[in-house]
């Protein structure tokens, strides 16, 4: 245990931001399990999230995520790694902000771009990575900015990125 309050810690941030690779650090430091709500809601829906885009549509998709993150929430104690869309709905904002401490992470496109590349298994990428996180990326520009705490990733490994994190949250009030 970290601190003396049990609380979630909450990762927010475009794709390629780190929020799984950062999650599993900061569980390994805190204690905390990782939960990973992309990994919750394929295994909710029984198939991974490709195939779910692909069959049932992104509106199935962000019904589920919705879905699963207010039941995830109910738990305390736990580093939750989010989706990359999982801030689109301002129902799924407030939720974070009164059930955890939100770290949002951020990353320039170039490092986004050579991060996660043609990944199949970000559905969203399909069709030229480069141009579609570029446009994401505009579209969501200010998506994450509701966080605690925002922590630019670019050129820090993922310890750094956890030991700061950290840094914060020992010294939060939350
Ligand atoms: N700080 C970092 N420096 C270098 N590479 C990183 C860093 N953080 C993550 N990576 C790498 O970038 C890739 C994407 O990271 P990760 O899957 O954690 O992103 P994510 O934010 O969870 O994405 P998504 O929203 O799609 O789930 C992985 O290959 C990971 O090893
Ligand atoms: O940025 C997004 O909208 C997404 C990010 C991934 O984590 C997945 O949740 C899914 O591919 C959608
Ligand atoms: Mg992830």
């Amino acid at each position: 245990m970290v601190k003396e309050k049990q609380d979630n810690i909450v990762l927010i941030g475009m794709m390629g931001t780190g929020k799984t690779t950062v999650g599993a650090r900061l569980a390994e430091e805190t204690g905390y399990p990782l939960v990973d709500l992309d990994a919750l809601i394929s295994e909710t829906a029984g198939c991974p999230i490709p195939q779910l885009f692909a069959e049932r549509g992104e509106p199935y998709f962000r019904d589920l995520e919705a879905a699963v993150l207010r039941d995830v929430l109910t738990q305390e104690g736990i580093i939750l790694a989010t989706g990359g869309g999982a801030v689109l709905r301002e129902e799924n904002c407030l939720e974070m902000t009164s059930r955890g401490w939100v770290v949002a992470l951020k990353a320039t496109l170039d490092e986004i771009v050579s991060r996660v590349g043609e990944d199949p298994g970000r559905p969203l990428l399909a069709g030229g990575a480069r141009s579609r996180i570029e446009a994401l990326l505009e579209q969501r520009r200010q998506a994450y900015d509701f966080a605690h705490v925002i922590i630019d990733t670019s050129g820090k490994s993922p310890e750094e990125v956890s030991a700061e994190i950290l840094t914060h949250y020992r010294g939060s009030s939350n």
